[in-house]
């Protein structure tokens, strides 16, 4: 398997060197040369595997010969041998045809942790005998951090600098970050919101200055690897509600894009999804993009969902591409009209090719209603960023079940969960003394000159 860059200017790279490069050298994202696909008989077979085996059937085809299935395997049950329930990604009943997919039993109570905690060991795996130093960064907007520099910490050949909007992220989420003091961390706060943070990201990438001083990799969802572990749960999920015999629909609380295209990656290699519900909060470009294909910027509004306070969505980027014949030529001038004007139309093809899509935009009252609904009548409590999601899974007519994906624990927004339904979700064990902790993080302004210089008196420079 060959991956290339939407822009189509970028060289192809093989799933090691994708997998440790994360952006493309020509501002582009990476993505298989084709999808593979797996056949109804292999998609049955699915149905008696456990969360492990599913992954290496899932993956095998994307990591080609970069592990061995045995290695793969190996990397797969030490990554999900550290969740907290069984099943890894259980399947919760909420009434005749409504699911949870709970994602929230890794480290870090959100969903990033399926596809960090194998990040992780795929970093180490591929160092492992180079002399190389990866520098890595990332912006997040509550949850990748916690999940990545869980996933990072104390492990050699790898510096993390984790970018997240000052005042923007809820207590626990930051102290999940800040209170990590291994010497590889480090913490900054900007001034900005995240889609500012992100931008500090993705112009490291493109700086040829910066980029060549320091082997650059990245640990958001613009890092192939990372989406493609979150296919797993897709087939995981849907095999057991009757796939490939029965067609599933999924919900997805949706920010960067980055979660509901591993859903549509799933449907590319056979998977039966009856459809894909982008659900955004107000901050609704994608709602915009999907439901009128009008693709425009607006200010980033501070909700109760910080994690999906998000404009620009990273990978929508991927959808357009594959939407738009692949071609990285056309795409790349969309996408820098984009980033000039902050507005772009879709085009026909890509508007009329994204119909395995629907959207929905929710709003507090919505939430909070979601939230409340499903405590009162299925006895579960739920985090915001999934009401969002089941809001919208409930306004959807569906003759299939519908799988809303429960994206994060709702001990990390105790504040929002005990205004919508009179519960405080007590903090898990493994963070009980979160409160009790140190933390330490630096503040920034949101400025290249400012973040970079702070990263190149700490980083490791290329060999
Ligand atoms: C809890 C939670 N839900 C939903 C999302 C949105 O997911 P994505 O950015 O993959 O669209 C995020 C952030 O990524 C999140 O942290
Ligand atoms: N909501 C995310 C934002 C970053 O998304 P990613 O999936 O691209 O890492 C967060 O919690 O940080």
């Amino acid at each position: 398997m060959r991956y290339v860059s939407t822009r189509g200017a970028a060289p192809a790279l093989d799933f090691r060197d994708v997998t440790l490069a994360g952006l493309a050298s020509d501002g582009g994202l990476y993505l298989p040369d084709h999808w593979p696909s797996l056949s109804r008989e292999a998609i049955a077979g699915l149905a008696n595997l456990s969360y492990v085996d599913t992954a290496v059937a899932v993956m095998t085809p994307f990591v080609g010969d970069a592990l061995t299935p045995g290695e793969l395997k190996a990397l797969c049950a030490q990554a999900y041998g550290r969740f907290s329930h069984a099943a890894v990604t259980p399947l919760v009943q909420l009434d005749h045809d409504r699911w949870l997919l709970e994602l929230f039993h890794g480290p870090t109570l959100a969903f990033k942790d399926v596809a960090l905690q194998l990040l992780g060991l795929l970093f180490e795996r591929f160092l492992a005998g180079s002399d190389r130093h990866l520098t890595v960064v990332g912006a997040t907007s509550g949850d990748t951090g916690s999940a990545a520099i869980d996933a990072l910490a104390g492990r050699a050949g790898v510096d993390i600098f984790m970018l997240h909007p000052a005042g923007r992220v809820s207590d626990v989420q930051r102290r999940q970050m800040t209170t990590v003091l291994a010497p590889n961390v480090h913490n900054i706060a900007i001034e900005g919101d995240f889609d500012a943070a992100q931008a500090l990201v993705k112009r490291m990438f493109n700086d040829p200055g910066f980029a060549g001083r320091f082997a650059l990799s990245a640990v958001n969802s613009i890092n192939w690897a990372r989406l493609m572990a979150q296919v797993v749960y897709y087939f995981y999920a849907a095999v057991r509600l009757g796939a490939p015999e029965r067609s599933v629909a999924f919900s997805v609380p949706t920010g960067n894009f980055g979660d509901v295209f591993a859903g549509y990656v799933a449907a590319q290699m056979g998977l039966p999804v009856a459809k894909l519900i982008v659900a955004t909060n107000v901050n609704d470009i994608l709602h915009r993009a999907i439901s009128a294909g009008d693709y425009s910027k607006g200010i980033v509004q501070q909700t109760p969902t910080p994690s999906m306070d998000i404009q620009v969505s990273s990978n929508f980027e991927r959808l357009l591409y594959d939407l738009g014949a692949r071609d990285g030529g056309a795409l790349a001038a969309q996408m820098q009209g984009f980033e000039s004007s902050g507005a772009m139309r879709l085009t026909d093809s890509q508007h009329k090719g994204a119909a395995l899509f629907a959207s929905d935009r929710v709003d507090l009252d919505d939430m909070t209603l979601a939230m409340r609904w499903a405590y009162e009548h299925a006895g579960q409590v739920i985090d915001p960023h999934t009401a969002i999601a089941l809001a919208a899974a409930r306004r959807h007519a569906s003759d299939v079940p519908v799988v809303t994906l429960a994206t994060a624990h709702p001990a990390k927004f105790r504040d929002a969960v005990e205004r919508a339904t009179g519960q405080r979700p007590a903090l898990p064990g493994r963070i009980g003394d979160l409160f009790e902790r140190e933390e330490r993080f630096v503040t920034l302004p949101g400025t290249f000159e400012a973040v970079t210089d702070y990263i190149a008196a700490r980083a490791v420079p290329r060999a």
